[in-house]
């Protein structure tokens, strides 16, 4: 029988890095094979699933990227943008697929996980659903048929502990719709407007963030024009969702060439 592909989460105390554990630990097709938490973390040195408030799992949560990636044949990490910029130079290095779910990289980040692209494999996307991705393609191709008569606002809502904006997801969607336009995000995006911003300017794309309570996450892009409105939106009712598809993407990685690949790559909607 060929062994299963063993798996370190990052951040495992997290939201995400919970969520994660419990779909590994459910799966038949990947192990658990390590548990990292930041440097200094109250559960660093504990079993994980006394942590999490079960039995024993016989997994001590670490703060040695290094030793536990070496074991590992795939990363999946949800955790913060310079920890996942370190981690991608050492997953790259242990030659594990490393999945990328953190959001609210720089420009400057992205390019070092780029370079780490180089030696191994990554899959990185500010939204693993299938649902957000295939909206990414809708919105992409309504922009492409529309001219700048429609404006485009990008408004997303998540929970109160969330500390980046727009979301990652915010992002792709306004990505979809400027290539759909034909042009750079950064040159039409606008965000946030607050006070005498004077009147809106054609060819823009606005994004607004609402903060509040559990909200998972939910995105709306309006494509609004004299008359009449088209609203394109896609809710998230459980956090499972993006933990399912980022284990979906560390078995995808499998064997695949190295470089930077993203969950269109993984769901086949390239
Ligand atoms: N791509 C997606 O589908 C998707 C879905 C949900 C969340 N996210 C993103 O995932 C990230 C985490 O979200 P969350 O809600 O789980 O946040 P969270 O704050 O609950 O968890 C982050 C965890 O990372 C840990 N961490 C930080 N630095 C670390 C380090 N150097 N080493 C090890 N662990 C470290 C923190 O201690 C924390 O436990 C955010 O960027 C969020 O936007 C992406
Ligand atoms: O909870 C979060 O944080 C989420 N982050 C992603 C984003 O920034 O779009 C995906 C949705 C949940």
């Amino acid at each position: 029988m060929t062994e299963l592909p063993g798996v370190v989460v990052t951040g495992v105390s997290g939201r995400m890095g919970q969520m994660l554990v419990r779909e590994i630990l459910a799966s038949d097709r990947l192990k658990l094979a390590g548990a990292l938490e930041r440097s200094g973390h109250d559960w660093v040195g504990r079993d994980l699933g006394e942590c999490m408030g079960g039995a024993a799992l016989g997994v001590l949560v670490s703060d040695d990227p290094l030793e536990a990636f070496a074991r590992a044949q795939a990363v999946i990490d949800f955790t913060a943008p310079a920890a996942t910029v370190a981690f991608a130079e050492l997953a790259a290095q242990a030659r594990a697929v490393h999945v990328i779910g953190t959001t609210g990289l720089s420009a400057d980040d992205l390019a070092k996980i780029h370079t780490a692209g180089r030696h191994a494999v990554i899959v990185r996307a500010g939204n693993m659903s299938l649902g957000v991705n295939l909206l990414t393609k809708v919105t992409r191709q309504v922009a492409a048929a529309l001219d700048e008569d429609w404006d485009i606002e990008i408004v997303e809502a998540h929970h109160n502990k969330k500390v980046d904006a727009p979301s990652g997801t915010a992002l792709m969607l306004g990505e979809a719709a400027a290539e759909g336009r034909g042009v750079e995000l950064d040159a039409v995006s606008d965000r946030g407007r607050d006070g005498i911003t004077g009147a809106r300017k054609r060819g823009d794309i606005g994004f607004h963030a609402i903060r509040g309570g559990d909200v998972v996450g939910e995105h709306e892009v309006i494509f609004a024009s004299a008359g009449e409105r088209i609203v394109i939106k896609h809710i998230a009712s459980d956090r499972a969702l993006f933990a399912r598809g980022a284990l979906k993407a560390a078995l995808w990685g499998q064997g695949k060439a190295p470089g930077e690949y993203d969950m269109l790559d993984v769901l086949g909607l390239n």
